[in-house]
């Protein structure tokens, strides 16, 4: 069947509520709610394979660290498993103090009995006893009349009170009630408003609450917008008398996709706990994504629950329901726009370190990220590039793999080799792909990490004594020799060799990298051109001797690579680079001229000519 031309000929959309002085609108959340984990009870009856108990204990470990207090953990009398598991908490005293457990029942007298059984012993208890009180549900579903549906809620109402009584005179266990107001945003208000009324009052005879009666509110099935949902719930919350006296609970599907929207709302019409699943899952679409809403909250400046090891309850997320988690997942999905992001650390580590000492509070604020991924464990690595990137994030990458906070003639050379590189295999490339590319790229050997064995100007070792000598060892195709030399002859005759070039400028940049370490850039141009040469040394040492010569020679190996590609228009600036070394080899290494075959290293060939 083709989309209908005019689908209200088959769809009824929803009936407003009239409710002018709504106060919702007006309002901001400044607290957090209690929140409530329903992953084990509704994020479970959802799945292909529901959850194993070994499955259900690795899940209730993970809940109970990101600070749950509340935790729904079963339909005991729905299978063996369900029950099992809650057995085992209790019995394998799980359960820390101050949490609640919650569990599941129908409206039916053996099955409430059954639940009962399945919480022995325990301290805690929320016994959510559910009827569907929407119209259609009732009358398709159950086939009751709204009486008849009051009659069976407040019958088992009773039910639950006399074995609470029972358990709790026995084991000790405080019970608490929770009434699952299943359809609630299909139902008649007034109508619920009464049958809640009621229920309250079954409950609190001869004064027996010692806890609240929590009002559960679901949308079961989510069929109007978010605003609608939040005066439902407004009107629920300013009808009840004694509002005071309960706890009102929010559970939100997300047919409509509008679930978080819809709870966050659903707090400001005034809802005091939300009910939901890690990630959203839960029954069809999904309930309201907890994950989303918790850290929505966080990035207000709003504390609750502990998602610091985001990662991780990801990993463990999936391997209890065997369901993806969204790449696109708001807050830990991956992040874009590497250029806002960038300039944004920086511009926030200037304005933090302006503060220092002031006593003022060090704001976040960071273009296109709400919160710092780092907070709950995520790094700035999952930034991966691809052919919309632009020199930014791949500067950005670099920064992270490298340390290295490369100048823009830089970032915009190293930008086109690897949108190249993208472009020709039409994929992404990861952090660690673009550092192997930017060191084979520019001969850059690491402090450390020394250079690639294959380049073949390399210098092997070498140490800045405290009397400032250089000494190290060089090499041009695995011909060896020493250096001792005082360092600063190293330096000027780097510069001088800069001045010998004529019509060429060689700048040598240099940088503080953290950890003490130094990095030296050096870029050879041609004055009577436009633009840059397209080629570069560059060299990080702990010393700034060290770094300066690893750049020329990351620079002597680039203009090797130019050669051997036979680039031509790169060609009088090899002879600039050779110029340079030359000069510098007089100074470190005079014995090499000889060491080098001719037919084997161009450059070589290069530096006799000069
Ligand atoms: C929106 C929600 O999440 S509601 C929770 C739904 N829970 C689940 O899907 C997982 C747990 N499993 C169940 O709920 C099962 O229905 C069980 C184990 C409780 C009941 O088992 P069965 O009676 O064999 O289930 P079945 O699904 O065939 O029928 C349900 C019966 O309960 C009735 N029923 C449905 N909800 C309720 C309720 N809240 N209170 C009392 N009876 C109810 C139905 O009308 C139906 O009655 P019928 O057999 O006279 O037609
Ligand atoms: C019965 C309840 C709480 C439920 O899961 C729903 O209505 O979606
Ligand atoms: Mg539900």
């Amino acid at each position: 069947m083709p989309m209908l031309a005019n689908p209200s000929d088959k769809y009824e959309g929803y009936v407003p509520l009239s409710m002018p002085d709504r106060q919702w609108p007006g309002r901001v959340t400044k607290a957090a709610p209690i929140w409530l984990s329903t992953d084990l009870r509704d994020g479970n009856q959802a799945l292909v394979r529901p959850m194993t108990i070994e499955q259900k204990s690795l899940l209730f470990k993970s809940l109970i660290r990101c600070g749950f207090k509340e935790i729904e953990v079963a339909f005991p009398s729905a299978s063996e498993t369900e029950f099992a598991f809650t057995r085992k908490l209790i019995e394998e005293n799980e359960i820390p103090d101050g949490v609640w457990i919650q569990v599941m029942a129908p409206a039916r007298g053996e099955y409430i009995k059954k639940t009962f059984e399945a919480t022995r012993g325990t301290k805690h208890v929320i016994i959510q006893l559910y009827t569907n009180t929407a119209t259609l549900f009732r009358e398709v579903i159950l086939g009751y009349t709204k009486e008849e549906i009051l009659r069976l809620t407040v019958e088992h109402t009773h039910v639950v009170w006399s074995l609470a009584k029972e358990y709790s005179s026995i084991y000790g266990t405080s019970f608490r009630l929770c009434y699952g107001a299943e359809g609630f945003s299909q139902s008649d208000l007034d109508f619920l408003i009464k049958f809640c009324t009621q229920l309250k009052n079954t409950w609190e005879a001869d004064g027996r609450s010692e806890y609240p009666v929590i009002f559960n509110l679901p949308s079961t099935v989510e069929c109007a917008p978010a605003n609608h949902f939040a005066d439902q719930v407004e009107y629920f919350c300013r009808n009840m008398p004694n509002r005071e006296e309960i706890t009102v609970c929010v559970h939100a599907h997300n047919d409509r996709g509008t679930a978080v929207s819809a709870t966050e709302l659903a707090l400001l019409a005034g809802a005091d706990r939300v009910d939901g699943c890690l990630f959203g899952n839960g029954e069809r679409t999904g309930n309201v994504d907890i994950v989303t809403l918790a850290l929505n909250s966080y990035s207000q400046g709003i504390p609750g629950l502990d998602f610091s090891d985001l990662k991780g309850l990801t990993d463990v997320a999936r391997r209890c329901t065997d369901i993806p988690i969204y790449p696109r997942q708001p807050h830990a999905g991956d992040s874009a726009h590497q250029d806002g992001i960038r300039k944004g650390f920086r511009a926030m580590a200037e304005r933090h370190a302006k503060l220092a000492g002031t006593g003022k509070p060090k704001m976040w604020a960071v273009p296109y990220l709400p919160v710092d991924r780092s907070d709950f464990g995520l790094s700035y690595k999952a930034v991966r590039v691809n052919s919309q990137s632009g020199k930014s994030g791949i500067a950005h990458l670099v920064e992270q793999a490298l340390n290295l906070d490369l100048p823009r003639p830089i970032q915009i050379a190293f930008y086109k080799t690897v949108q190249d590189i993208c472009d020709a295999e039409a994929r992404e490339l990861t952090v660690d792909e673009i550092a192997l590319i930017f060191r084979r790229t520019y001969h850059f050997c690491h402090d450390g990490t020394d250079t690639d064995n294959s380049d073949p100007v390399q210098l092997r070792a070498f140490n800045v004594t405290e009397g400032d000598l250089f000494e190290g060892i060089l090499s041009i195709n695995d011909e060896r020799c020493s250096v001792r030399v005082d360092a600063e002859d190293v330096r000027s005759t780097i510069v001088s060799a800069v001045n010998q070039t004529g019509g060429h400028s060689f700048r040598v940049e240099r940088q503080e990298l953290p950890a003490g370490m130094t990095a030296t850039y050096a870029w050879p141009r041609d004055n009577t051109k436009e633009g840059e040469s397209g080629w570069w040394g560059i060299g990080t040492a702990r010393d700034a001797t060290g770094s300066m010569v690893r750049s020329v020679i990351s620079a002597l190996n680039c203009a090797l690579d130019n050669y051997k590609r036979k680039d031509r228009t790169l060609y009088i600036l090899e002879f600039v680079v050779a110029s340079m070394w030359l000069s510098m080899q007089r100074i470190l290494c005079p014995s090499l001229q000889c060491a080098v075959p001719k037919s084997q290293v161009p450059v070589a060939l290069m530096l006799y000519t000069l």
